[in-house]
């Protein structure tokens, strides 16, 4: 099992990270070169992929180092413009290594797709109907996909939901639950609500309208749980008991306000979003998911929490929708999406999303952390400055001078770096 602590990683060039890999057998020679090229895509795939295509555009990939997911050693790839995401997700992960790691677990690979059906007077008479005929919607949508069913997957359920008042006058909507094994699930599901609406339709008496995914995909979980004693929160500069009670109060903001909990949440898919997007997979849909989700209890809160146990050690849990897949979608055809997978180790797409859930876990504590502590402009903009330093045009060494002084300064703004740039080139005294 390839260790996932790699001594000194952050300070390597990005050849001999790669280089490290190689030696330590987490990635090929061969794989290690195809993350080496530019344009690794290619304009003939990406014109394959979507319409119109006119180029391709690259975002950088890192990987989070130290974590421990489940009692393994995962090395987790981020593809995420946003710095200090990836270095707050390794540190996090390097405390939580001495109590283990992170602890993840899934419900089933369950999606819904929804069959609208309108002009319905007696719309409580057709649940009852649709219910009646169940096993027949199930073995209709089955037959739209035999490989599923080979797979061990395929619809299980249906379930019937009635909005009696509405402005187009009662509604009734099937709901087809369906194990969709290691797909992200929508073109399976979508293709099963086509062929039973019409059933679906005649037994209702009424009219099928939509008939599509939900993207609040709430029967299919992915759970995240760590555990860091104050020991483990400890620094030079703050005693790890109160990083513990600020980590809880910052954690009961976001539980009962919106506008924090956006902000708490976001934190969450920092690092979730750059896994999805490493593997090909479709962020958006777990973006809908997860903010969905949030809402569940009749307000947009928190979704993850944060608690003090018997021992006085913070506990932190994570449940989110996770519609994430192995095949489907552009899972296969990105060439890095693959490759991104054989890093993790990773052979089912429930195994991705619990690996996704441990990451948004990670993320958030390191969020949490900083906030109730130094601030997050300390750690953050450090990180930051590079990218400020480069948008001024500092190319070579100017680069790490002009950082340097920024960051050393506690003057992280473009308007510093344009001027360190002038001085450093002589342009001005
Ligand atoms: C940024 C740190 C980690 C610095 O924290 P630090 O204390 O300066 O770090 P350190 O130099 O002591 O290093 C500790 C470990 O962090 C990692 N690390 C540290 N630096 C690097 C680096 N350059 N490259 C790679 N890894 C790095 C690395 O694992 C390292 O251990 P080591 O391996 O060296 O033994 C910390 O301040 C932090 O975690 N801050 C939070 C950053 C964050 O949350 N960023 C997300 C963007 S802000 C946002 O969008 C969300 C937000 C905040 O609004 C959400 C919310 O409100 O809830
Ligand atoms: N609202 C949304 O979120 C929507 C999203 N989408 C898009 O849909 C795509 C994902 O749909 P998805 O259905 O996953 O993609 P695909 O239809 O491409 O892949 C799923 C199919 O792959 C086959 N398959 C092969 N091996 C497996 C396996 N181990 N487990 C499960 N299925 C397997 C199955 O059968 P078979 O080969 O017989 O098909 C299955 O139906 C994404 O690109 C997403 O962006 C589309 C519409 C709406």
């Amino acid at each position: 099992m390839t260790c996932s602590r790699i001594a000194d990683f952050r300070n390597l060039s990005p050849r001999d990270r790669l280089q490290k890999l190689v030696e330590i057998e987490a990635l090929s020679d061969d794989e290690a070169t195809k993350l080496m090229s530019p344009g690794v895509l290619g304009l003939e795939t990406a014109n394959g992929m979507i319409e119109n295509v006119i180029g391709t555009f690259e975002l950088p990939v890192g990987v989070a180092t130290n974590f421990i997911v489940n009692g393994r050693e995962v090395l987790i790839p981020l593809a995420v413009e946003e710095p200090s995401v990836v270095a707050a997700a390794s540190y996090m992960a390097r405390l939580a290594r001495d109590s283990g790691g992170f602890t993840t677990s899934c419900s089933e690979p369950l999606m819904r797709a929804q069959i609208q059906l309108l002009d319905i007077p007696d719309p409580h008479n057709a649940r009852l109907s649709i219910l009646a005929n169940k096993q027949e919607i199930i073995d209709k949508a089955n037959a739209c996909d035999g490989l599923l069913n080979r797979l061990g997957g395929g619809c299980r359920d249906v379930e019937v939901h009635v909005f009696p008042h509405t402005a187009s006058g009662p509604m009734v909507v099937a709901h087809l639950i369906v194990d969709v094994r290691d797909a992200m699930g929508a073109n399976a599901v979508n293709t099963m609500a086509e062929a039973v609406a019409p059933l679906v339709e005649s037994l209702s008496g009424g009219r099928a309208c939509l008939r599509i995914l939900s993207n609040l995909a709430d029967l299919r979980l992915a759970r995240a749980q760590v555990r860091l004693s104050a020991d483990q929160l400890t620094t030079s500069r703050f005693d790890g008991k109160a990083v513990i009670e600020g980590i809880v109060e910052a954690y009961r903001l976001a539980a009962i306000d919106p506008y924090r909990a956006a902000t708490h949440n976001k934190g969450i898919m920092n690092g979730i979003d750059p896994l999805i997007i490493a593997t090909g997979n479709d962020w958006r849909a777990v973006e809908a998911g997860a903010h969905a989700f949030a809402s569940r209890h009749g307000h947009y809160g928190s979704l993850s929490t944060w608690e003090k146990n018997t021992q006085g050690d913070l506990v932190g849990t994570l449940e989110i929708p996770m519609p994430v897949g192995l095949v489907g979608g552009a899972t296969r055809t990105h060439p890095l999406a693959q490759l991104s997978l054989k890093l993790m180790g990773v052979e089912t797409a429930s195994e991705l999303g619990e690996i996704a859930a441990a990451v948004g876990l990670a993320q958030n504590l390191a969020a949490l952390r900083a906030l109730s502590t130094e601030g997050i402009q300390k750690g953050h903009m450090a990180l930051h400055a590079r990218n400020i330093a480069l948008t001024a045009g500092a190319t070579g060494g100017e680069l790490d001078l002009i950082v340097r002084r920024m960051v050393e300064e506690g003057r992280v703004s473009a308007d510093r770096a344009s001027e360190l740039l002038r001085q450093q080139r002589g342009t001005i005294s």
